[in-house]
């Protein structure tokens, strides 16, 4: 195939440079721009957004945008998701597989000429902060302008990161020519490339003449990951979560394979650091499933005195070894890319601080004024708005304005609470790992695990009340792993596997204490019976002072629970206090019932010592 324009390659790198030109010529693209990441294409393509009318510039906000997507655009698409592995079986149960080859077939036609009458933009990125041990690179070919720029709050994009993927190449090629002189005594290392290679298309090719429209997007939809050789095909949506390939697609599915191969964790994790009064800071992971409150986690505003939460990241924790035996964790975005319905001053206000400007609005609503609104940004709603579907709004109308998985992105520095060594390139070492969900029923406001392994088992059953961040029945009770179902690249009965051998690779001691929270208990009405947000910090104190030990537990069947939870000045009723703190054993016989099926589905993947804790967790029960 040949291509009717000149495809530039202004780059030392030999193998980057005959991928971009191959993947020109199958998607032929009218034009091809290497993204540089610097201010001034910032500005000429949001610029160029405003024009194509996928953006409005907000005149209230510096330097922000409103864009609203095709309705059908919205969300996730798990069930367009699909894990290539060889073998289906290293794909797993929980997700869907289609042969590599047979992808691969697929995608030399659908990509074909599906960047016709467009511009294929090149942008390398870095997940992680530039030249950091723990950090990683990429590069995304993408044919949507609102990519590039969402790419560039997310992540380190542009001209470093591809001197960094340059410099990586220049010492591979040292390393390889200096084996070849030792010939073959220098065992050559599986390579998998000096950059992760994504490719993503809106699938929406325009004929000469033809009018784009303000979201291109396609009813044809993949987002396809080939773990063996580290690739990501995307096509057919341009929202973040299928179509910015470095965060759910890299950081999260390809890098989980990466970190199963070389002993480190990817995961579904907010990163804080949260320091006492008088004391040392300590630095929490925790992993909710999507939309489950990590991003309001990681801004808490503590409601008790003297405390202070920082903020590292929101959404993705890489973590390693150090050298001292500790587990290490760098946030390996650049941005957030959050839920909007629900943050407001009372919720999250640092979220709100956060959004002064620079930042990007996805199907949120308009006000007259020009700037943005959401359900719960404000208590009484404006008098009218433009919806997300740019209808007339005011508070009569029966659909709420903004998207229920309407998000923001904006860059992390902003946000005040940002923690200094939020960039360090070494991360920081973590005490405690908390995993979470949305639970009506039966799951305490905080347990603690009696050990490693028994925490692996908890992780390995957090189940959550689905939420609008994929495609759905909202509401449905559904498994949810680690918060990592919709994003691990491989076997999940092998990710488990791999948590417990993570445990064995350090002195127990060294290993972060892992709890589960439950802020989303619920009354007989309905009612939250536990306020959260701020109030979380209740939680995290009782976490601290178990981790320094000087607070109390009282064993229970399915981990410790506290012995009392300091409640100064909250307003919440005895009772309901303490049903958030109780472990109904007839329910949870009802609960443990359910985890057999749940774990058979992994059948032989499923490692032995989680079945042990299954048994241990049933004769507890009685
Ligand atoms: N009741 C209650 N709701 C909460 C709490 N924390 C967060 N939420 C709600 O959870 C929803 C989204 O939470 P986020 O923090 O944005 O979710 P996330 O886990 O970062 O989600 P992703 O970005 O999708 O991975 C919002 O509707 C919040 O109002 C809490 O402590 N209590
Ligand atoms: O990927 C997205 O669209 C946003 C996100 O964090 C999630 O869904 O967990
Ligand atoms: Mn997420």
């Amino acid at each position: 195939m040949s291509i009717s324009v000149e495809v530039p390659t202004p780059t030392s790198h030999s193998d980057l440079a005959a991928w971009v030109t191959r993947i020109a010529e199958l998607t032929q693209p009218d034009r091809i721009e290497w993204c540089d990441g610097s201010e001034a294409e910032w500005t000429r393509l949001t610029n160029l957004l405003v024009e194509q009318g996928t953006f409005t510039r907000l005149a209230k906000r510096p330097n922000s945008f409103y864009a609203a997507s095709d309705p059908s655009d919205v969300a996730r698409v798990e069930d367009r998701t699909f894990i290539c592995s060889e073998r289906e079986e290293d794909a797993g149960p929980t997700n869907n597989w289609i042969a590599p080859d047979e992808m691969r077939r697929t995608f030399a036609t659908l990509f074909k000429g599906c960047m016709r009458g467009r511009t294929m933009y090149v942008v390398p990125f870095c997940m992680g902060p530039l030249g950091g041990n723990i950090s990683q690179l990429g590069v995304e070919i993408t044919d949507s302008p609102y990519v590039v720029v969402s790419m560039r709050i997310m992540t380190r994009m542009g001209e470093d990161a591809l001197r960094l993927i340059e410099e990586r190449g220049a010492a591979r090629k040292a390393r390889e020519s200096e084996a070849r002189a030792n010939e073959g005594r220098g065992k050559h290392d599986h390579e998998h490339g000096d950059f992760v290679k994504a490719v993503h298309s809106v699938g929406a090719p325009l004929a000469p003449g033809q009018a784009d429209v303000p979201w291109p997007c396609s009813q044809t939809k993949y987002i396809s990951h080939f773990p063996e050789t580290r690739e990501i095909w995307s096509y057919g949506s341009g929202y973040g979560g299928n179509a910015l390939l470095g965060k759910k697609c890299y950081a999260l599915r390809i890098a989980s394979v990466m970190a199963r191969d070389e002993g480190w964790l990817a995961e579904h994790m907010l990163i804080l650091k949260l320091t006492p009064p008088q004391g040392e800071a300590r630095y929490v992971a925790a992993a909710f499933p999507s939309a489950c409150g990590k991003t309001n986690l990681a801004m808490l505003q503590p409601t008790i005195p003297g405390w202070k939460v920082e903020t590292i990241g929101d959404d993705i924790a890489w973590m390693r070894f150090g050298p001292d035996g500790r587990l290490y964790a760098i946030n390996p975005e650049a941005g957030f890319f959050g839920v909007a319905p629900g943050t407001g001053r009372s919720t999250n206000a640092n979220a709100i601080e956060t959004l002064w400007g620079n930042s990007i609005f996805t199907n949120v609503a308009l006000t007259d004024d020009g700037d943005v609104w959401w359900e719960g940004l404000t208590d009484e709603p404006p008098a009218h708005l433009i919806d997300w579907k740019g209808r007339d709004w005011t508070p009569d109308s029966p659909e709420p304005a903004a998207h229920p998985n309407a998000r923001f992105t904006t860059p992390a520095e902003q946000c005040p609470t940002i923690a200094p060594e939020w960039q360090d390139p070494a991360g920081v070492p973590i005490s405690a790992i908390l995993f979470g969900g949305r639970r009506a029923t039966a799951v305490p406001l905080v347990t603690e695990s009696f050990g490693w392994q028994h925490g692996v088992f908890l992780g390995a059953n957090v189940a959550s009340e689905k939420t609008a961040a994929a495609e759905g029945k909202v509401g449905e009770l559904r498994r949810d792993p680690f918060a990592m179902l919709p994003f691990c690249g491989y076997n999940m009965g092998d990710y488990f596997a791999h948590w417990l051998e993570i445990g064995r690779m350090t002195d127990p001691e060294k290993l972060p204490r892992i709890y589960y929270v439950n802020w989303f208990r619920k009354d007989a009405n309905g009612r939250f019976l536990w306020p959260g947000f701020g109030e979380n910090s209740r939680v995290l104190k009782w976490i601290v002072d178990r981790l320094n030990g000087v607070a109390d537990a009282v064993p229970t069947p399915i981990g410790n629970l506290p012995a009392s939870l300091d409640t100064e000045g909250l307003d919440i009723a005895p009772e309901d206090m303490e049903l958030l703190l109780s472990v109904d054993p007839e329910v949870w016989r009802e609960e443990a019932a359910l985890i057999p099926p749940h774990f058979e589905t992994f059948g032989d993947h499923m490692p032995k010592e989680l079945w042990d804790e299954y048994r241990a967790l049933v004769q507890r029960l009685g």
